[in-house]
Order: C-alpha cells, then sequence, then structure tokens
C-alpha cells in the first residue's frame, strides 16, 4: 500500500503542488476535499502564518485522530508593509476571490515604480500528530509585483508575481519550473530530514 499523507487544505492549487511534492517520495498527498467525509473549515484566527498552520494542522489532526500536515501562506509586499502577509486568501474580502484579490493589489500599487514593488511569498508548514509536538518549517520566495497580469498557471497571485532573477510572472511557469523555486518548495526542503526519519 502506498503511504498517505492527509494535507489540511482545501485549496485545489496547494494540493495540486503537494501532491508533486510527496510523489518524489512515493508518498499520496490528500486534501481535504477528497475525503469521504465534509469537514468544517478552521477558522484562521492566529497572528501569523505559523499560529493559523498549527491551527488548521492540530485540528484536523485532533478531529481525524492522525497526523496532518497543514499550510499557512502569503504575500508580503514592501510598499504595503507586509500586506495582505497572513490575510492574502481574505484581502478583498469573503468569500475569497483570487481575481478581486490581484485587482485590489494592482490598485493598491497604482504608480508605484518597478523598484519599489518588492514583495515576498512566505510559507510555513505545520505537521501535527495527536500526542507529538507539532513541526514547523518555512520558506520564501522574493520577487516583484509586476502591472499586468499574465500567464495562467498556478493560483493566488502568481499572475502578479515575478520571481527574483526571472522575466516571467509565476503564472506563466509551468508547474515543475514553479515547483522548483516556490516558497512552498523551500519548505518542503526544509522538511528533508523529517522525511527521510520517518519514511
Ligand atoms: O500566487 C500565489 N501563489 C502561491 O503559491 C501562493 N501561496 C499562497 N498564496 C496566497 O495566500 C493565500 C493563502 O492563504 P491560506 O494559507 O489561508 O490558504 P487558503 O485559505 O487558500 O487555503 P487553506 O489551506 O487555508 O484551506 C492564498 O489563497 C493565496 O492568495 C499564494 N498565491
Ligand atoms: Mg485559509
Amino acid at each position: 500500500m502506498t503511504k498517505q499523507i492527509i494535507i489540511a487544505t482545501k485549496n485545489k492549487g496547494k494540493s495540486k503542488e503537494f501532491k508533486e511534492f510527496f510523489a518524489k517520495y512515493g508518498i499520496e498527498a490528500i486534501s481535504l476535499l477528497e475525503l469521504d467525509e465534509e469537514i468544517v473549515d478552521v477558522e484562521e484566527t492566529g497572528n501569523s502564518f505559523r499560529e493559523n498552520a498549527a491551527l488548521k494542522a492540530e485540528t484536523i489532526a485532533n478531529h481525524l485522530q492522525q497526523m496532518v500536515l497543514a499550510d499557512d501562506s502569503g504575500l508580503e509586499v514592501d510598499v504595503l508593509d507586509g500586506k495582505p502577509g497572513i490575510y492574502s486568501a481574505r484581502y478583498a474580502g469573503e468569500p475569497t476571490d483570487d481575481e478581486k484579490n490581484i485587482q485590489k493589489l494592482l490598485q493598491e500599487l497604482a504608480g508605484v515604480p518597478k523598484e519599489k514593488r518588492g514583495a515576498r511569498f512566505v510559507c510555513t508548514l505545520a505537521i501535527a500528530e495527536p500526542g507529538n509536538e507539532t513541526i514547523f518549517r518555512t520558506g520564501f520566495c522574493e520577487g516583484k509585483i509586476s502591472t499586468q497580469k499574465k500567464g495562467n498557471h498556478g493560483f493566488g497571485y502568481d499572475p502578479v508575481f515575478v520571481p527574483e532573477n526571472y522575466n516571467l510572472t509565476m503564472a506563466e511557469l509551468p508547474s515543475n519550473e514553479k515547483n522548483k523555486i516556490s516558497h512552498r518548495k523551500y519548505a518542503m526542503d526544509e522538511l528533508e530530514d523529517w522525511l527521510e526519519q520517518s519514511n
């Protein structure tokens, strides 16, 4: 039987990326959207990526009584003092809408010159298991916010995020390229020791 890990997410874009990462270790990543049982949303009431990742991982691990990985991630824009940050998914309000979030961000940055459009994606992973201490890993991806949407791969703010040393947006990169340089990939790299020891 293949090994499996539950990913405490309802985000299809994240789920697809985790399936690709874990497949390399012979592990099948399963999101909450694929479970037979409907899982209620965990309220993200924390004040940091770490607190929200812990909330999602620990709540779902306790509910399912098994090991669970959660991802809390977002975009920090320099000229906005790190916003939208932990509010990235709900930047333009709820229900969450990637297109509205992008339009709001482009409006906030209207007239801001290229050299001041620096930003980074942040991803904190939490792995929780009933009875064990939760572990955390974080990864970053530096870049800039473009002035126009381009590309249709990925999700979220990918169409307006240009990674450092690239002239293309994240959404113009095929998924295997994004998955070599993304915040999520660097957070997964930090998990390598844990993956080796638990394999
Ligand atoms: O362009 C992007 N490329 C990425 O790789 C990426 N990673 C995160 N984000 C943004 O940050 C929010 C996370 O918020 P978040 O961690 O609460 O996740 P979510 O609410 O979408 O799903 P869940 O995992 O909580 O169920 C997302 O919705 C996106 O707006 C990204 N945008
Ligand atoms: Mg969320």
